[in-house]
């Protein structure tokens, strides 16, 4: 085990320096095993506020950080060409169903309840299609579409102006018309902005890692410039963080954290660069395993905007519900973000 673990080593020092490879910037523990992060994740959790941590935590180090957790080394990066190097193939995605798969839950106060897993697990055996089956259909596709429709709604009834301006859209293009078809959605220039806006400051997934099946290179993010690659042993996990790059002043303009649509008919910072301006905006991330749903999910989502809007004139804010800064509210984390108290509107 030694000489594997010594050998291993020699091999990843050498990638490292044919790569020129620095260390990326260390978020500093203050006590042993990085006790006082877990202290600040569970406080920030149960605050609600778990994505102002984690940007709070880039705030620290820059966009590429090395992290020393309960005696693992761990890294996080919201760097676009980071992203690109992780949504390529040498980096496999975390498996969910393997740690919820299991034949045995009876301790779990499940019994006599359906569920979805086991009711698919009866008609095959395999884990591979098993778990393409429960991500299409839960994971993948419903939450996130939730999460995006109400994100929507929390943002339109905080903001007027955006809320009419869609609305004379909607009337200038649909009119009362019955047909509402994908050729008619896509007639909706704004609609789309909105729901592009919504998407860069709530992304359904907001955070992801993927674990490295073999030893490989960050391309950026590593030594006192931040520029040089990051060498990353194999087995490694990398997080990243879509919500904290979605809200980097440098990509999206000093006023990045505000809810804006009009931004995506203008030209942003991201667009000087190629790479950023493929990679800054990932809701659906990209590479091979892009969302499947995409164009479904936009389609489906604009369509419901669509339609609570035809059949409500009057959407509006509740007189005692609270007004906060963009990204201040409470939040619930899971696989998705969304928001804590609900999202309540006035509908007349
Ligand atoms: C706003 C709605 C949605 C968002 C923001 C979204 C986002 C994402 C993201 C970020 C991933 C990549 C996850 C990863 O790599 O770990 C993903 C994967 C996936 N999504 Fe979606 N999704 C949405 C809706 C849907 C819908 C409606 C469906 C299906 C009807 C769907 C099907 C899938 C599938 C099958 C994958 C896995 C692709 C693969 O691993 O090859 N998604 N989605």
């Amino acid at each position: 085990q030694y000489i594997y673990q010594r050998r291993k080593a020699q091999e990843d020092k050498a990638i490292a320096n044919h790569h020129g490879c620095l260390p990326a910037p260390r978020l500093q523990n203050q006590r042993p095993w990085g006790v006082d992060r877990l202290e600040q994740i569970f406080r920030a959790d149960a605050e609600s506020r778990l994505m102002e941590l984690f940007l709070f935590h880039f705030r620290q180090t820059g966009s590429t950080l090395e992290q020393k957790f309960l005696g693992t080394k761990a890294y996080g990066t919201i760097e676009p060409a980071n992203l690109e190097a992780i949504m390529s193939t040498k980096f496999k995605i975390y498996l969910i169903i393997d740690r919820n798969l299991s034949t045995d839950r009876a301790g779990d106060g499940q019994q006599g309840r359906y569920v979805f897993l086991d009711a698919v697990a009866k008609s095959s055996a395999d884990r591979a299609a098993l778990r393409g089956q429960i991500i299409n259909l839960l994971a993948a596709g419903r939450d996130t579409t939730a999460c995006l429709l109400s994100w929507t709604f929390f943002l339109l009834v905080r903001h007027p102006q955006v809320l009419a301006k869609l609305r004379e859209e909607i009337t200038t293009v649909c009119g009362d018309s019955g047909e509402l078809t994908r050729d008619v959605l896509k007639r909706l220039p704004y609609l789309q902005n909105v729901l592009k806006e919504t998407l860069r400051l709530y992304p359904s997934v907001p955070v992801n890692t993927r674990t490295t099946v073999r030893t490989t290179v960050l391309p950026t993010g590593g030594g006192p410039d931040r520029k040089s690659p990051v060498l990353i042993p194999k087995g490694s996990a990398v997080a990243f963080s879509v919500y904290s790059m979605h809200r980097r002043p440098d990509l999206y303009g000093m006023d990045a954290e505000l809810f804006r649509p009009e931004r995506w008919d203008e030209d942003m910072p991201m667009h000087k660069d190629p790479t950023n301006a493929k990679w800054a905006y990932l809701p659906f991330h990209g590479g091979p395993r892009i969302c499947l749903g995409m164009e479904f999910a936009l389609a489906e989502a604009g369509y419901v905007v669509v339609r609570l809007l035809q059949r409500f004139p009057h959407i509006k804010l509740p007189q005692d519900e609270k007004v906060e800064l963009v990204g201040v509210e409470q939040q619930v984390m899971t696989l998705v973000v969304s928001i804590k108290q609900g999202c309540r509107v006035e509908i007349r």
